[in-house]
């Protein structure tokens, strides 16, 4: 399973003062030379951690590694992802109170605007993510609109998976789980590629690593961040890359 290491929150700590550190490309060289294989940034309408420079920067001082850019499906964005040609975009929906990605995006109710900018990007060189909720109404529409690959929304399992959350639920984490397993088996059944995140957490990834068959890569940031700051980036990179790789 690839681990795509989502380094926002490095950005955010930098935000919180408006300086310049911590570093932004220290971070991503740590995250590669620990085992990452891609670097994720969510380059947001209202810039609250990741700025245009530092989605140019990444594409300039790591060229052969792996970048995704999660990004809102407007054209201001998809403006510079063009001139910024990451290796993939992920289309997700954006709010602008909430403290983070809230739902799959609705590709079904927004067709026209989502093939609009898949299509610019595909036709950048860009392959195109759509991150959505594992329902598989979303799955043939992203088939429609001609996405590459869908992320499956992966926050309903996390939260009630990941025994220190305050909602964790074991029967829950069952249904979501299967709830994922299936819309896995439906996009790839329709040749898009399957990756998945949100939340996950050094406690439950387990949980979907073990289907190798049916997840490429996995995006996670929030959590590895967060570990980060006991152990140190690259450690919290290599448990994170070590529970994705494991055996079944
Ligand atoms: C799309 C997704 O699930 C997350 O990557 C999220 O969008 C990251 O953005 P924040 O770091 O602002 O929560
Ligand atoms: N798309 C999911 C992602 O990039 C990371 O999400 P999180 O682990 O920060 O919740």
């Amino acid at each position: 399973m690839r681990l795509g290491v989502n380094i926002d929150h490095i950005a955010t700590l930098r935000q919180a003062r408006k300086d310049v550190y911590p570093d932004l490309l220290t971070a991503a060289r740590e995250c590669i030379k620990a085992g990452a294989n891609g670097i994720t940034v969510h380059l947001r309408e209202d810039r609250r951690h990741i700025q245009d420079r530092d989605v140019f920067l990444l594409r300039r001082t790591f060229p052969k590694t792996h970048l995704n850019l999660e990004m809102a499906a407007v054209d201001s964005i998809a403006k510079i992802a063009c001139r910024i040609k990451p290796d993939s975009v992920c289309l997700v929906p954006e709010k602008r109170q909430e403290l983070t990605t809230e739902g799959g995006l609705g590709v079904k109710s927004n067709i026209k605007k989502i093939m609009s900018i898949s299509r610019k990007m595909q036709r950048a060189g860009i392959r195109v993510s759509l991150f959505i909720d594992p329902d598989t109404e979303q799955i043939k529409a992203a088939r429609e609109v001609g996405a590459d690959m869908v992320e499956l929304h992966t926050g309903a399992f996390a939260e009630y998976s990941d025994p220190q959350r305050p909602n964790f639920k074991r029967s829950k984490a069952q249904n979501e789980l299967q709830k994922l397993l299936s819309a896995a088996k439906s996009a790839k059944s329709l040749g898009l590629q399957v990756n998945a995140g949100h939340g996950l957490t050094y406690k439950n990834v387990r949980a979907l690593a073990r289907y190798k068959n049916l997840f490429t890569e996995f995006n996670i940031g929030h959590n590895i961040i967060a570990r980060a700051v006991f152990v140190g980036l690259g450690q919290a990179v290599k448990e994170m890359s070590g529970l994705c790789a494991a055996p079944l």
